[in-house]
């Protein structure tokens, strides 16, 4: 069966436990007209009935479900729309929680202040007494799959969307939930889970999320406001259960929490990978069918996000332990696995916030997170395209690694980086102007242009360490780049390669104007790259004693080295 569009499904309830229409409204438990218009709409929440034949046999509270119990719900203003689905969401998160929690008790509504707590008490206590009409529903609900088809078209409708399912066991404790995926039937993880027990935040914590938010909230005004709500959620929640689930240490990872939304605000990611960070922050404290259950309560995206997440973060630590050559064929089987670019953004986003944080711990801590950073998380930001965040994580790693080394390089970097872009604009006018009066030229291309860099720190210090270098025979610290137009229709005599005649004609005129540095001719265009890679690569000696890189090549040429099989990224990022 195919399964689309994956969303939740909320089991609220402890097998055998039955809830009915008619309990809903006969209890009056809800005190409706206490509550916020959401318990006031004209028709009654309607829960499905089913039996423990069906799969574990749950009461099936699902967000969606719900809202679509309430048609009226789209036809109210966007505000109050907004509101339905904050507390849809809120609540049955909720109801979620109760699960963990011995069926009595209060349990805590941050958001919504005291009515709503006194409901979901009220509810709370409720469960408890609904057990008793379990024999009537377990006959009702023998086939599960059937009576939800045919009686209960709203469900039907939902659950053919869900892709994962939660199912409490018919002990209710927090040690034995699981989860099964939809679209497979499998379990997805059997480990225990551990109770995630309501907590409510004092006065001083609440004031201090309530002031976070407030600086964030701009930061995400590219959402739409309904987004916005659901990550604000996210947020309050996740404050609630790290307390619960890491005691004295929750303000840190909040902290760490809101920094991590900051980062990714500025890449406008959506409110999955919003929500997954916020979580993201329980890696490694919490077990990990705790984690997925809570990434459940939102989306199974922000499951799938998290899970590629901690994938690679995995993956990152085996190639501490493993030889050199190994790691480009986990770069490049950790390229292929991922899924969901946003786990990759997510995994940069928290590898650059933990360099950011670095120094407050031990220095083999810091070693081996820099050696990790430099081995994978560089070529992979590189192959991701996110060149700020390669040069951040290259640079505060490479201090971590070699900090006397590194601090010489970026002195003689500070000096010398002024007068080699001086030597560079000098060189590309130079050059242009010596291109566009040769008549072979002239006759065959049609546009040149001539771009430049100097090379950064990060990439001057990785080069000298994959290739032992000193900082001297580093010749390529000024590079240049002609990429020539040619003339559409227009051929070189005697059906010679006019793609070659032309790049060489640039080689000869760059090496007449300049003298060449012995050894440095490359000519991938005869002989091109394993990869595709086609230029012709020369070194010069620059009269300003600068030597020059000059890389030559076609319009053509440049895309597959750009956006190819010889993609730049890739190349950069030492993936196959
Ligand atoms: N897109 C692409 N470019 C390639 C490929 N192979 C080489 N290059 C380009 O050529 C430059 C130097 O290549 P080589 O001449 O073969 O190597 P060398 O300077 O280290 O001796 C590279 O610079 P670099 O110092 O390695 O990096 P950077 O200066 O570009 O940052 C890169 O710009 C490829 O397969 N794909």
């Amino acid at each position: 069966m195919e399964f689309s569009s994956p969303s939740v499904l909320f089991l609220p309830g402890p097998c055998n436990t039955c809830f009915s229409p008619q309990f809903f409204k006969s209890s009056r438990r809800f005190k409706p007209r206490r509550e916020p218009w959401f318990f006031r709409s004209s028709r009654v929440v309607r829960f499905s009935e089913t039996s423990r034949s069906a799969i574990g046999g749950k009461v099936v509270v699902n967000a969606e479900s719900l809202k679509d119990a309430f048609p009226k719900a789209g036809r109210r203003s966007r505000a109050v729309e907004y509101h339905f689905e904050k507390l849809v969401a809120y609540f049955s998160a909720q109801l979620v929680q109760q699960i963990y929690k011995a069926q009595e008790g209060h349990c805590s509504f941050d958001m919504t202040g005291n009515t709503l707590e006194k409901a979901s008490s009220n509810f709370s206590k409720g469960l408890s007494r609904a057990s008793c009409g379990e024999k009537q529903t377990q006959k009702e609900g023998k086939t599960f799959f059937q009576s939800v088809y045919n009686e209960d078209n709203f469900l039907t409708s939902t659950l053919c969307n869900q892709e994962a399912l939660v199912v409490f066991p018919s002990t209710p404790s927090p040690s034995n939930s699981t989860i099964y995926s939809f679209r497979t039937g499998e379990v997805l993880d059997g480990e225990d889970l551990t109770p995630a027990l309501p907590y409510t935040l004092n006065k001083d914590e609440k004031r201090d999320s309530s002031k976070q938010w407030k600086y964030i909230e701009p930061l995400l005004s590219y959402l739409p406001l309904e987004d916005l709500y659901k990550v604000e959620l996210a947020l309050r929640l996740s404050a609630e259960w790290i307390h619960n689930l890491v005691g004295n240490n929750s303000s840190s990872l909040m902290t760490k929490a809101l920094d991590m939304i900051e980062m990714l605000a500025s890449f406008n990611v959506d409110k999955y990978c919003l929500i997954a960070s916020i979580l993201s922050v329980l890696e490694g404290k919490v077990k990990y069918p705790t984690l997925a259950r809570l990434c459940l309560l939102f989306d199974y995206s922000v499951l799938n996000i998290l899970r590629e997440y901690i994938f690679m973060g995995n993956m990152a630590h085996l190639m501490l332990d493993m030889p050199e050559g190994n790691s480009t064929w986990v770069k490049t089987h950790l390229w292929a696995s991922i899924t969901d670019s946003r786990a990759v953004l997510l995994r940069l986003v928290e590898r650059l916030w933990s360099l950011r944080q670095i120094y407050k711990w031990p220095l083999y801590i810091q070693q081996s997170t820099a050696l990790e950073t430099l081995q994978v998380f560089v070529p992979l930001a590189s192959a991701a395209g996110f060149g700020r965040h390669m040069y951040e994580m290259g640079d505060r790693s490479l201090r971590i690694l070699f900090p006397q080394s590194y601090l010489k390089l970026e002195k003689w970097h500070l000096r010398i980086r002024d007068n080699g872009q001086r030597v560079l604009s000098c060189a590309q006018r130079e050059l242009l102007t010596c291109l566009m009066r040769d008549p072979f030229l002239v006759r065959l291309a049609e546009q040149f242009t001539i771009t430049g860099r100097t090379k950064n720190m990060v990439s001057t210090f990785m080069k000298m360490l994959k290739q032992n270098k000193t900082k001297e025979q580093i010749l390529d610290f000024i590079a240049m780049r002609v990429v020539i137009r040619l003339r559409p229709g227009v051929r070189v005599e005697h059906g010679d390669d006019t793609e070659l005649a032309v790049c060489t004609r640039v080689y000869e005129i760059v090496s007449s104007l300049w003298k060449e540095v012995e050894g440095r001719y490359k000519d991938y265009v005869i002989a091109p790259k394993p990869n595709g890679y086609r230029s012709i690569h020369t070194t010069v000696q620059h009269p300003s004693g600068f030597p020059v890189e000059v890389q030559i090549r076609t319009e053509e040429m440049h895309l597959l080295a750009e956006h190819g099989t010889a993609s730049h990224r890739f190349y950069k990022g030492e993936i196959e």
